[in-house]
């Protein structure tokens, strides 16, 4: 799949910019603070109507404007299809696809996927739980409709039955309620256990053999899941997850209630990552780290590829500078194939020579 072409208006520095893409290497070259990531940022949301570095719509909107418009041609399933957001402060976002409203974000991702990474996925290595949960979580969604409306639910769930927590003392006759949400919280658990399992061991697959390519044979990539820890496989089937979340729930309602906190759940779970059998988080060095955050990005992709049968739209935010010359060339090896974006801050004619080449200043495209 491709971005062809991509129209902004009012989207974060750029009043308005108009471009046609490669649909191999396109890179994007510019100063910094002058519009590339807000670039990437834009084809993402037309993925997902999410962005990786806004908690709210509102912040892609230009200061004192009170709307935003991004719309993208793009090529995907041998069609052509025409998608649009368009998102006013105060009010909820409206996202197109051929002209037709959607309903959900899901929508846009059964026509346009992306796989990005920037600097802040370091984060995915270094950081505490829920940076790998985002990943899966965002990985998952643009697979699986199913998925994303579970996760829905999920939080919805998690909501209401932490106002439970929190309140029982005051207004006792809430518990009447908690059986309830507890076995619904586990049913919709139970399914997102059974994807995260699921994408977990093909990514366990497809990511060591990056990572060691990647470090000239010499690290080894390791991934495993940890859930609520009575499930004993989370590959097994749905009747099994969930007996064994509602036996975790019945272990900790005695401390849900005293701590007042939802305790027991896939709303903890992690993604163990480990270099050479030590956990990354913990040893990993700098280089390690970028290394392993890259691999499991670049193997998402190939994951994507074979579930769909298209390369996802690659979007590279500030990786090449940070990596030497051998590295640089791995990167742009494996990622021949699908259509790529890459930005830089200088113009080295060395990345992606057959490439297209845009210049970005002061949110302008030239
Ligand atoms: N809502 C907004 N309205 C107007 N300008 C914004 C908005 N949000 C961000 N900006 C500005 O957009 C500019 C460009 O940001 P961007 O992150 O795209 O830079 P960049 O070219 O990727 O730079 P770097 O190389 O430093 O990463 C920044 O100066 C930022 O302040």
């Amino acid at each position: 799949m491709t971005v062809q072409g991509l129209e902004l208006d009012f989207f974060r520095n750029y009043v308005h910019a108009e471009a046609r893409f490669s649909p191999g290497v396109n890179v994007i070259c510019g100063e910094n603070a002058q519009g590339k990531t807000n670039l990437l940022e834009a084809m993402a949301y037309l993925s997902a109507a999410k962005s990786h570095r806004a908690r709210y719509d509102r912040e892609l909107i230009q200061f004192g404007v009170d709307h935003a418009f991004v719309k993208g041609e793009v090529h995907a399933r041998e069609r052509e299809f025409t998608l649009e957001a368009r998102i006013h402060r105060g009010e909820r976002r409206q996202l197109f696809s051929n002209g037709v409203r959607l309903k959900t974000a899901a929508e846009l991702s059964q026509v346009l996927n992306t796989i990005l990474f920037c600097p802040e996925d370091l984060s995915l290595i270094r950081e505490g739980a829920a940076a790998r949960r985002r990943f899966l979580d965002d990985g998952i969604c643009q697979l699986r409709p199913k998925y994303a409306a579970a996760l829905a639910e999920y939080r919805r769930l998690y909501e209401q039955k932490t106002r439970i927590l929190r309140d029982w003392e005051e207004k006792p006759s809430l518990l009447d309620t908690l059986d309830d949400f507890n076995l619904r919280m586990a049913q919709v658990g139970a399914v997102l256990i059974h994807y995260r399992a699921h994408f977990i061991r093909r990514l366990a697959d497809l990511a060591p053999p990056i990572q060691l390519e990647f470090s000239g044979g010499r690290e080894k990539l390791g991934l495993r899941y940890e859930t609520v820890s009575t499930v004993t496989d989370p590959e097994a089937g749905m009747k099994t997850l969930l007996d064994q979340l509602l036996e975790h729930q019945q272990s900790h309602r005695r401390a849900e209630l005293d701590s007042r906190q939802c305790l027991t759940g896939p709303h903890k779970d992690d993604l163990a990552v480990e270099v050479d059998g030590q956990s990354a988080r913990q040893y990993a060095s700098q280089g390690q780290t970028r290394t392993a955050a890259l691999s499991l990005k670049l193997a998402c992709r190939e994951l994507f590829r074979e579930d769909t049968g298209e390369w996802p739209v690659l979007l590279l935010d500030d990786v090449l500078s940070e990596l030497d010359h051998r590295r640089q060339a791995f990167v742009l090896e494996r990622i021949n194939g699908g259509q790529v974006f890459i930005t830089c801050c200088e113009d080295d004619k060395q990345i992606a020579r057959d490439g297209m080449r845009f210049r970005v200043k002061n949110g302008q495209l030239l």
